[in-house]
């Protein structure tokens, strides 16, 4: 029997408070969408409409090989351009990404009052929607993520049904994302050693993320337009599909459409974050992107963000500053970016404003 509703009030209690999520709302039985999750026109995404983005996987393997240069190219142009790209031998096992799509499940299979204890912020924290209290709309998600300190923290803190796999997970893209923010950074002409690339991706985060099957996916979100704050984020996603990325600069495809970034078997996706974007004054663009429902089937992802130490001050590179002749953004603590980013309902590309010249905030 599916629970009444008698207050929008009530609605968000049972989701929010106390940790049913969506999914709780969906096993009630629920037949549609309840209101407050009915996204304006203008947030609605069709399918029907959106084109399916082909370009192929990067093969970083053959970064080893005759083809580095060649490999390189492919992702300085797909960081310039679209701001995300797909990679394959990327030296993360088959087996674990797989693995790690069932922990997702286990672990929203729990009841509430199991998810709920892990809610300790910073550290980690089991919710729903980006920012429920702040937002109109809630997300069509429910999700985990969980902050790293150390392997000793991962393995007493992060849920029995995952911990492992997301941990050997966060240690195999952490060094993937290592070798393509060299890439990335050595491109703009700028030398960097290890200690500068560690102060660019020493805060690790990963998410479990939960899309439940829903009633009415048109008229709803799973994840609304942002972009990530961090440096670089990767991301595993089932077979179901929806994910989305407006295009910015492109040769292929008209600027402000949507295209679905499709799942590939055993692929990754890497986006650029806002502070790629911002160190290379523009040049790299961090991709807005968003997230579809889907009717059928419940749809995991599970991205592991790579941002800066949040003492780490972030600012466009001098280098690339004398070569522009401008600098379009002012440096700022990732500290204070972070909490900007955080303390707001998702809004596009606007997390980015915070560090533009001349804004509102300084
Ligand atoms: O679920 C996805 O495909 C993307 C999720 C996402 O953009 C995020 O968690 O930042
Ligand atoms: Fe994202």
């Amino acid at each position: 029997m599916a629970p009444s509703f008698n207050s929008s009030n009530s609605l968000y209690d049972f989701v929010v408070k106390d940790g049913y999520g969506v999914k709780g709302l969906v096993d009630s039985g629920i037949s549609e969408v309840p209101e407050r999750y009915i996204q304006p026109l203008e947030e609605r995404i069709n399918k029907q409409e959106s084109r399916v983005c082909d370009v192929a996987p990067i093969d970083l393997s053959k970064l080893k090989g005759a083809e580095h240069e060649k490999v390189v190219d492919e992702i300085v142009r797909a960081a310039e351009t679209l701001g995300f790209f797909q990679v394959v031998n990327h030296g993360v096992p088959l087996e674990l990404l797989e693995s790690l799509k069932d922990a997702a499940h286990a672990f929203f299979s729990l009841p509430p009052e199991k998810k709920l204890v892990y809610c300790i912020p910073p550290k980690i924290k089991y919710a729903t929607s980006f920012a429920p209290e702040k937002e109109k709309v809630l997300e069509w998600k429910d999700f985990i993520y969980m902050m790293y300190s150390s392997d000793e923290d991962a393995l007493q803190y992060w849920p029995n049904q995952c911990k492992e796999v997301v941990l050997k997970y966060l240690k195999l893209t952490s060094e993937m994302v290592r070798g393509i923010v060299e890439i990335l950074i050595g491109k703009l002409g700028v030398e960097s050693d290890d200690s500068k690339i560690e102060g660019l991706v020493g805060l690790k985060k990963v998410n479990l993320n939960y899309y439940p099957a829903c009633p009415n996916p048109e008229l709803t979100v799973g994840a609304g337009r942002h972009s990530d704050i961090g440096t670089v984020t990767v991301l595993l996603q089932d077979g179901i599909g929806g994910l989305y990325v407006k295009v910015e600069d492109d040769n292929d495809a008209a600027k402000g459409e949507w295209l679905e970034i499709p799942p590939i078997p055993g692929a990754l996706v890497i986006n650029i974050g806002d502070t790629l974007e911002i160190l290379s004054n523009g040049r790299y663009k961090s991709a807005e992107h968003r997230v579809r429902a889907t009717s059928s089937q419940a749809r995991v992802s599970v991205p592991m963000f790579a941002m800066p130490t949040p003492t780490e001050r972030i600012g466009p590179l001098p280098q690339v500053v004398i070569k522009d002749g401008l600098a379009r953004y002012r440096e700022v603590l990732f500290f204070d970016y972070m909490n900007n980013f955080f303390g707001n309902a998702l809004a596009g590309k606007k997390s980015l404003e915070f560090a533009k010249k001349n804004n509102n905030y300084t």
